[in-house]
């Protein structure tokens, strides 16, 4: 390999790993893979242990037990490898009294892959003063120059930390468009630690789930998908059709006027495809289920252990 060859993407592997602050348990029993040059999406609701992984692959801290492998190695005193692997949080790790420049500045010594053009490019995308120090950014600004710092690295494994948090709607979508092209020009790991599950839906080809510290599921995102089907119709054909389709666990209804989707899952995987086909003939239309509505019921509290399957009524079966 030249010296301008670009690095592969890196994988990542967690084993058996916990974290404990004092009695927090922020991550117990934790092993999962991501896989190289794929983007993932890591999920979970507020305080189920996703900073915490992300500062692990980072090798900002050390787990209380297990062990952590990116590209196969520990990161952890691995300077050559810490080059490989970027980390971007909210909170920022930034020179906070230095302007936007000097940072940039900072960050392409740091970066053996950094792209001057994309980060040029991305400064005027964003429109950010590059002479104003970054503690008087707005939180916006801070989030999209996150962001060039996050892209412009070309690290072989990215993590963003919702760092697009902050940014408006017109920003994130053209954040989306930049992240997806240079990707795909510059395979790379992402990961993309998201509440926006929604708008990031289309571009996340795998998917983890952590829960209150546990991982609550690790799938292809298609895969995931293919769990489910968003179910359209004129409403009184959607509740025929689906009272004699069969289990199904309802994740969400909508109704606009008199045509109503219902968002459905097959009980313990898959949706049968006979289901899908007795749907289809019945004249409604199949759609792929958003993740947001996976995610969402998988990890609502409310629901009580071990509930049965319920019909779209609601009732358990
Ligand atoms: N430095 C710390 N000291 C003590 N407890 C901590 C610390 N950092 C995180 N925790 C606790 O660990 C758990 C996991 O926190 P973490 O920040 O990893 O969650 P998160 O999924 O990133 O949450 P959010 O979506 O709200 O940002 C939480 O219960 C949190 O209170």
């Amino acid at each position: 390999m030249t010296t301008t060859d670009p690095a592969p993407p890196l994988a990542v592997d967690v084993q058996d790993v916990a974290v404990h602050y004092g009695r927090t348990r922020a991550l117990d029993g934790v092993s999962l893979t991501i896989p190289p040059g794929a983007i993932t999406g890591l999920l979970g609701r507020n305080g189920s242990g996703k900073t915490t992984l992300l500062s692990l692959l980072a090798a900002l801290r050390r787990p209380t037990r297990g062990r952590v492998l990116v590209g196969g190695k520990d990161p952890f005193d691995d300077e050559a490898l810490m080059e490989q692997i970027c980390l971007v949080r909210e909170s920022g790790d930034v020179l906070a009294d230095e302007p936007l420049a000097v940072n940039l500045r900072y960050l392409a010594s740091a970066r053996p892959a950094w792209d001057e053009e994309l980060a040029g490019r991305l400064l005027d995308l964003f429109e950010l003063p590059t002479k104003t120090a970054v503690n008087k950014l707005s939180r916006g600004q801070r989030s999209a120059f996150g962001v060039i710092a996050g892209l412009a690295s070309r690290a072989p494994l990215t993590m963003l930390d919702e760092v697009h948090l902050g940014m408006d709607a017109p920003s994130r979508y053209a954040f989306y468009d930049v992240l997806l092209e240079d990707y795909i020009a510059h395979p790379r790991t992402i990961v993309l630690s998201t509440h926006l599950i929604s708008e990031l839906d289309k571009l996340l080809e795998h998917v983890v789930v952590l829960h209150r510290g546990t991982v609550l599921l690790t799938s292809d995102a298609d895969d995931l998908r293919a769990r489910g089907a968003a179910v359209t119709g004129r409403a009184e054909e959607v509740d025929a059709a689906l009272s004699s389709a069969g289990a199904l666990t309802v994740l969400a209804e909508r109704s606009l006027g008199g045509t109503k989707q219902v968002t459905v899952m097959g009980e313990g995987g898959a949706l049968p495809r006979s289901t899908v086909e007795g749907l289809r003939d019945a004249g409604l239309e199949i759609g792929p289920v958003e993740l947001q509505d996976l995610f969402v019921h998988l990890t609502d509290t409310r629901r009580p252990a071990g509930a049965g399957a319920e019909d779209h009524t609601g009732r358990t079966r």
